[in-house]
Formats: C-alpha cells, sequence, structure tokens
C-alpha cells in the first residue's frame, strides 16, 4: 500500500526510517545467516579441517556465477554444524542481528535435509531452534516462526520422510518451503508433500521465478497453493502472472542483493523491484542469505534505495508494511506492529 499522504522527504530521511522501522524478515535461510568467523569457530570446536586457511581466504571463495555455485558452498559451510549448541548460537547470532535492524518478527527457513545427510537430525537442531526462539522474544521482543523448507533437488520421496519426521515438531513450525536448485525441478514435483503439510495446519510458501521460469510461480500457486512467492522477480517476464499476483495479493519476498550475487540481476541499479511495486504487486525486502551475500534486510532495503532513484518515501512505507502484513503472525500482533510503524512514520511526517 502506497501512502499519498507523506510529506516529500530527504533521501537521507527515508533511508534512516527505514532503518529504525519496524519491519518483518520472511525470507532468511538459517543457514545463510552462518558468517565465515562463526564457521571458523564451529569447526575449531568441532575438530572439522576446513579447505580455507582463514576467514580472509574463505569470503574471498564466495564469488558466485549462478544459485548452483552458491548452493555448493552453502551446503558445504553447513558442514560444521554438529550440535545442539552449533544450531543454538547460529540462531541466536541472527536473532541478535536481526534485532538491531528493528525486525520485529521473522519467519526463518531451515534444510532438515542438508543436515540429516550428516547424521544430524531433528532432535538435533530443533531443540536449539526451539530454545533461541524463545529467547529472541524474550529479550529482544523478537516474535520467530519456523518454517521447514524441502530440498527440491532431491526426490519427493525424501520430502515426505521429512515432513513426517518434522511432525513431531509441529508445534514450533509455522509453514513449509521449498528451496535449492530450482532450474529442472518445478514445483508439481513437490504436489503431495504440500497436500499433507496443508493437511497438518502449516503455511505453505515455495521459492519460484528467482532463475526458474514464470511458470514456476504458476505451479506452486495451482499445484502447492502457496500464500507466499520466495523471490519470484521474473514474473515480470509474464504480464498475464503479473496481473494475477497484483489481483490476488500475492506477497513476493524479494531479496535484492541476492539476486545480484547471484546474478539473477545484473546489479541493484537494474532490479525490477520498482516495477513490480508499481504493478501494485505486494512486494517485501528480505536477505535470503546474508552471510553469503554482503549483507542483512537494513542493507537490502538502504543499499536498493541508493541506487533507485524512483524510490522514495511512498516505496519505502509499503515496503515495510507488506513485510508485517504478509507475515504469518497473529493478526494481533500484525496490528500492534502497523499501529508502531505508522506512529514512526507520522511523527516523521509532520516533521517535515
Ligand atoms: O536463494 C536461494 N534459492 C534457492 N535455495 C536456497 N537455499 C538457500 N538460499 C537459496
Ligand atoms: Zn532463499
Amino acid at each position: 500500500m502506497l501512502r499519498p499522504d507523506l510529506a516529500p522527504m530527504p533521501e537521507q530521511r527515508v533511508a534512516e526510517l527505514l532503518c529504525v522501522s519496524p519491519k518483518a524478515e520472511l525470507h532468511v535461510h538459517i543457514e545463510g545467516t552462518l558468517e565465515p568467523e562463526l564457521i571458523f569457530a564451529l569447526a575449531r570446536r568441532n575438530g572439522v579441517t576446513l579447505p580455507y586457511a582463514d576467514v580472509e581466504s574463505l569470503r574471498r571463495a564466495y564469488a558466485f556465477t549462478d544459485l548452483q555455485s552458491f548452493l555448493d558452498l552453502y551446503y558445504a559451510g553447513c558442514d560444521v554444524l554438529r550440535t545442539e549448541q552449533d544450531f543454538f548460537d547460529l540462531a541466536w547470532a541472527y536473532f541478535q542481528r536481526a534485532a538491531q535492524d528493528h525486525v520485529v518478527r521473522v519467519e526463518p527457513f531451515f534444510d532438515p535435509q542438508s543436515h540429516m545427510a550428516r547424521g544430524v537430525g531433528f532432535e538435533v537442531f530443533m531443540p536449539a531452534f526451539i530454545q533461541a526462539a524463545r529467547r529472541a522474544q524474550d529479550e529482544l521482543g523478537l516474535s520467530v516462526g519456523w518454517i521447514v523448507s524441502v530440498l527440491r533437488h532431491l526426490p519427493e520421496e525424501d520430502a515426505l520422510q521429512t515432513l513426517e519426521a518434522a511432525e513431531t515438531w509441529l508445534d514450533h513450525l509455522i509453514g513449509i518451503g521449498l528451496d535449492s536448485s530450482e532450474r529442472g525441478n518445478p514445483p508439481e514435483k513437490f504436489a503431495r508433500v504440500f497436500a499433507r503439510a496443508r493437511q497438518l495446519g502449516l503455511h505453505a510458501v515455495a521459492h519460484a521465478g528467482e532463475e526458474g521460469p514464470p511458470a514456476y510461480v504458476r505451479g506452486a500457486l495451482d499445484v502447492l497453493h502457496v500464500e507466499r512467492i520466495d523471490h519470484g522477480v521474473r514474473a515480470s517476464e509474464d504480464p498475464a502472472l503479473m496481473q494475477r499476483l497484483a489481483r490476488e495479493q500475492v506477497p513476493l519476498t524479494v531479496c535484492p542483493l541476492s539476486n545480484v550475487r547471484l546474478c539473477v540481476v545484473s546489479d541493484l541499479a537494474e532490479h525490477n523491484l520498482p516495477q513490480l511495486l508499481d504493478a501494485g504487486l505486494k512486494v517485501t525486502v528480505n536477505s535470503d542469505d546474508p552471510a553469503y551475500f554482503g549483507g542483512y534486510v537494513n542493507d537490502n532495503l538502504t543499499q536498493l534505495f541508493a541506487a533507485q532513484p524512483a524510490l522514495g518515501a511512498p516505496q519505502a512505507y509499503a515496503l515495510l508494511r507488506n513485510s508485517l502484513e504478509a507475515s504469518f503472525a497473529a493478526d494481533g500482533d500484525k496490528a500492534l506492529w502497523i499501529a508502531q510503524l505508522d506512529a514512526r512514520w507520522h511523527a516523521a511526517g509532520s516533521a517535515g
């Protein structure tokens, strides 16, 4: 929703408001918040030998050419996560970082299959995630809803087994997601696992239209019955799909720095987010894998706004409000956060 009543504001003021306003982060992979420093600390703790001499040489390897080149390093990074304490340290570090960005609600993905393949099961990571989320709520006022995500490069049978293992922890999960290598792995491959998840009362989201074609966005909506599309930027290639996304107000969780780092777009100035917003889509800005892509949610917002002169106060307000509205939090919580957002912007507007 754009607010036409906002007084014109200098660019710097918009950037400040973007940073200090309450917001929801709806597209972040907890394993993608594993900073190189923590990779080295956990490797040391667990006696794992890394193929990099130090943090700097690992960081230098983060030069990706596409989604797969990133995923190879992302899954390799996961190998240092072995114990409940490791997963707690990972999640707690991210929650503290998110709170600095005035995130009031986060719905992080986690990839069980990337851990189960190494013999690390739900009984190791779930207690850690639950404990970290509890502490985030108590100490940071940060509300957390976990999304169990299945890997699309693996067979649906694996995903069904993963969902079955997740059922024990259902009270601590809000949704199911679909991630990993998109091309050649259409949403239709996961029809049964998403049907089962929805039967269990989970919300449904899926990565679609990041590297994959607009048809994958349609498939996610029509076959998986998802409530949000993760990425979705390639929808702009299909005018009829754009009209549908606008009409149905399907939220898109867009990740600008990720799109640049994975060569989905050439640079931030070329990103189609303004076009998506202009077409009336319910767009949100998120960080995806901030430890790998060079920025958390406020970095994504401020760098995008700095690169795109067409983005100003109305778009900033819309993106923040969309994030809160598109979350799966309780209606009462959402209403409270939106009131806090409006109070911030009202004060800014009257200050001129
Ligand atoms: O950006 C992504 N796309 C697909 N799968 C992923 N897994 C972690 N990040 C991503
Ligand atoms: Zn993602």
